[in-house]
């Protein structure tokens, strides 16, 4: 059964949620792992929702961008407080859970302490290190955030320019920004709230550059909070989205820090000058995979918000007729809705199950990397790269069709898509731009078929073994695993299309580098496909394992959706191997699909368990009852507190009394 169903509720969508085949509670189990956790998301939002302090002093549209960033310090502090009553401390997913259920998801001034402040200390601080900050950092008696990115340059990490340079005499690093393009830009927190930070500066001994190391460096004076003296900071002014976190410009004038304040865990500055190595050149660059592998999961939370606003405005909005001229449709039972609505579905469930699936493996990476095990560290780093560039792609397309698909009032900010959307398409560029990301995985996807070439297949990892097979005809019987070859057929014929292309520009004379450029295009495509094929892989398995048939039958109608959607988007790559009436068989079964899924589409979003706290949205209210409180909504808005605006009395009606004349 539906457990959203309340009395009062629009009757639409209780109509919709007894349709329901399913449990959504049992469902919410499935998507977040295990039971106890879908429980805990419940308890936690309910357990908020009965605390006033915590409640918005005003919806966010109305709020100007200080507000907002007031607004977020306030509940943070008092989240600070309340926390040990309410979550788990030690468990990350609950204090994100926690964090977005109450300021939610426009930024706040701890949103990058948590997730690029401590685990560096975490992971790269020497035992010492942790025991000096880690505590600090966990009782928040210092907020801190991450500085990598430079006004100019923040793909390519090799340039980056502020420096610290040892020196000997003092045990000191001396940290300097020596151009303007060397001011650090973007770091989230950074511009007002933070007073610790991670700086990522090049380190330089002996007058030898070792490249960019992570260091502690204290911004403000911890009991005024003024900047200390060496130190420019600031906040670099509105953004798309994301307004609620004060993201900063930061520089350095002869700094010093002790040497000490380098996170010293795995490369070293000796007292006498001398450099230990870490065990893997780009060690230094795991707090950014840690963030990626989260991503997937994010992301696809990203889309279940707007995918739940807008199934479920459709299932109370209607316009036009079917069949009965007595009564206007809702709107979720046009194909065209659903075509536009059920993959991106879909696609957030398939996001959220490989998402979980990468923080695992990004968990187990770091178990083994403590252990002195590096090896796992190429094969993470080209997945993530892959799913980050793919799934924020995606995901943004998918808010924009959510949007979309609620009309006019999709485009108020009543519906709040557009900041999900602003929100989500951050994510393209964070954490690496994504073409530069997928070009990261070209680079794996192309050494794995020179591994091929050169009759070492063997040694191919799991995740690219399909790179050696030959498939080129299909069974006209399509179950998922047919599916997956095409699939693997697209993904295997454009790997091989893009490093064929490489080499071809390579043999011709051209520099290695030209030769990429010119190939990468190709190498993008290579990468994209490459990465929907683990999506649907994933997803596929994950179905597999369901044990509760109930959910098992419904997350299978969501698979054929999936499936017959995504090799429908890659037609052109499997030109060769399908037949055009192979392709028309796939797109019916696509819309018996689209059918199928319908009677439970709105179970399916119910079953995210996002509350109406976090949602933020009208349109997408439990109840269904949109149109009474768009009415509110629009009355509350500062413009309608008085009647007649000053802009009238001051200019328009001068103006109108002018031309009477
Ligand atoms: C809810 C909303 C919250 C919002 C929070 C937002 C927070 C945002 C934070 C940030 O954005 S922090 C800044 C993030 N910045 C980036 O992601 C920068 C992207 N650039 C890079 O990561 C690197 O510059 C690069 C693109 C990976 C290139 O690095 P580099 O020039 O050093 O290497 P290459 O020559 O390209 O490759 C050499 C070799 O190294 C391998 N490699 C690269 N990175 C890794 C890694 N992380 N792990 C393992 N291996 C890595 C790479 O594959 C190459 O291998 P080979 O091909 O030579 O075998
Ligand atoms: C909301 C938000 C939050 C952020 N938070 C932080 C933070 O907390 N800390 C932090 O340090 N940074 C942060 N950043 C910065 C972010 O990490 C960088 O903006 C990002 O890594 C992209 O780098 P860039 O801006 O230099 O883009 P550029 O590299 O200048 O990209 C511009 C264009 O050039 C292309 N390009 C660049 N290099 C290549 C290449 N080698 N091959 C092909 N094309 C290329 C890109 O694809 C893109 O189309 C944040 C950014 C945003 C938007």
């Amino acid at each position: 059964m539906n457990q959203s169903i309340k009395p009062g509720d629009n009757p639409d969508l209780t109509e919709e949620r007894l349709s329901g085949t399913f449990d959504t509670n049992s469902m919410a189990a499935v998507i977040y792992g295990s039971d106890k956790l879908a429980q805990r998301r419940r308890e936690i939002s309910e357990a908020v929702s009965r605390i006033p302090e915590l409640q918005d002093s005003k919806p966010c549209p109305f709020m100007t961008r200080e507000e907002k960033i007031l607004e977020g310090s306030r509940k943070s502090a008092i989240l600070n407080r309340l926390l040990p009553g309410l979550i788990d401390l030690d468990s990350f997913e609950e204090t994100v859970f926690i964090h977005q259920e109450v300021i939610g998801i426009e930024g706040h001034p701890l949103a990058l302490h948590e997730s690029l402040f401590i685990p560096p200390i975490a992971t790269q601080g020497t035992d010492e290190q942790q025991k000096k900050w880690l505590g600090r950092a966990q009782r928040r008696e210092i907020i801190g955030c991450y500085a990598q990115t430079e006004l100019g340059h923040g793909s390519n990490l090799r340039a980056l320019e502020t420096t610290a340079t040892f020196d000997i005499s003092s045990q000191e690093f001396i940290l300097n920004s020596p151009t303007i393009t060397s001011l650090k830009w973007w770091p989230g927190a950074l511009g007002k709230s933070a007073n610790w930070s991670i700086v990522i500066a090049n380190l330089i001994v002996h007058d030898k550059n070792h490249g960019p190391h992570p260091f502690m460096v204290q911004l403000r004076d911890e009991k005024s909070h003024e900047p200390l003296p060496g130190i420019t900071v600031g906040d670099i002014g509105p953004k798309m989205a994301f307004n609620g976190a004060d993201n900063g410009f930061l520089g350095f004038e002869n700094y010093r820090i002790p040497r000490e304040n380098m996170l010293m865990r795995h490369s070293k500055v000796t007292p006498d000058g001398g450099y230990i190595r870490p065990p893997h050149a780009k060690i230094g660059y795991s707090g950014m995979v840690r963030v990626r592998s989260r991503m997937a999961a994010e992301q696809g939370l990203f889309l279940a918000h707007a995918l739940t606003i807008a199934v479920r405005y459709s299932a109370i909005r209607r316009q036009g007729y079917l069949e009965d001229r007595s009564r206007e449709v809702k709107v979720l039972d046009y194909q065209t809705q659903q075509h536009r609505l059920f993959p991106s579905i879909a696609r957030a469930y398939a996001f959220i199950f490989c998402g979980f699936e990468t923080i695992r493996l990004y968990d187990q990476l770091l178990i083994d990397v403590q252990n002195g095990n590096t090896s796992g560290m190429a094969d993470l780093h080209a997945l993530t790269s892959g799913l980050k560039s793919v799934v924020t792609h995606q995901t943004g397309e998918g808010i924009e069709q959510a949007r979309m698909a609620c009309g006019g009032h999709g485009y108020s900010m009543a519906s709040y898509i557009s900041e999900i959307y602003g929100v989500a398409i951050g994510g393209c560029t964070y954490e690496g731009e994504n073409m530069v990301m997928l070009l990261q995985l070209a680079r794996y996807l192309v050494k794995s078929i020179e591994m091929i070439q050169n009759g070492k297949s063997k040694n191919l990892g799991p995740m690219v073994a399909y790179l050696a097979a030959n498939e080129s005809e299909i069974d006209l019987n399509l179950g998922p695993n047919e599916y997956l070859k095409v699939f693997q057929y697209a993904a295997r014929s454009q790997a091989w299309r893009a490093t064929e292309k490489f080499q071809k520009l390579r043999n011709s004379g051209m520099s290695k580098e030209q030769a990429w450029n010119q190939a990468s295009v190709e190498l993008t495509r290579a990468s994209r496909l490459h990465t929907r094929l683990y999506i649907m892989s994933t997803f596929i398995n994950h179905v597999g394992s369901v044990v509760d048939q109930k959910i098992k039958k419904v997350l299978i109608d969501l698979l054929n959706v999936h499936i017959t959607y995504e090799v429908m988007d890659i037609g052109i790559y499997v030109q060769g191997l399908l037949s055009s009436d192979q392709m028309d068989l796939i797109r019916n079964q696509l819309y018996v699909s689209l059918e199928t899924i319908r009677p439970n589409a709105v179970s399916l979003v119910d079953s995210f368990q996002i509350s109406d706290m976090q949602l933020r949205s009208v349109l997408g209210r439990r109840d269904g009852n949109v149109y009474e409180n768009l009415f509110k909504w629009a009355k509350s808005c500062p413009l309608n507190d008085k009647d007649v605006l000053e802009s009238v009395t001051k200019y328009l009606k001068p103006m109108m009394d002018k031309s009477k004349l």
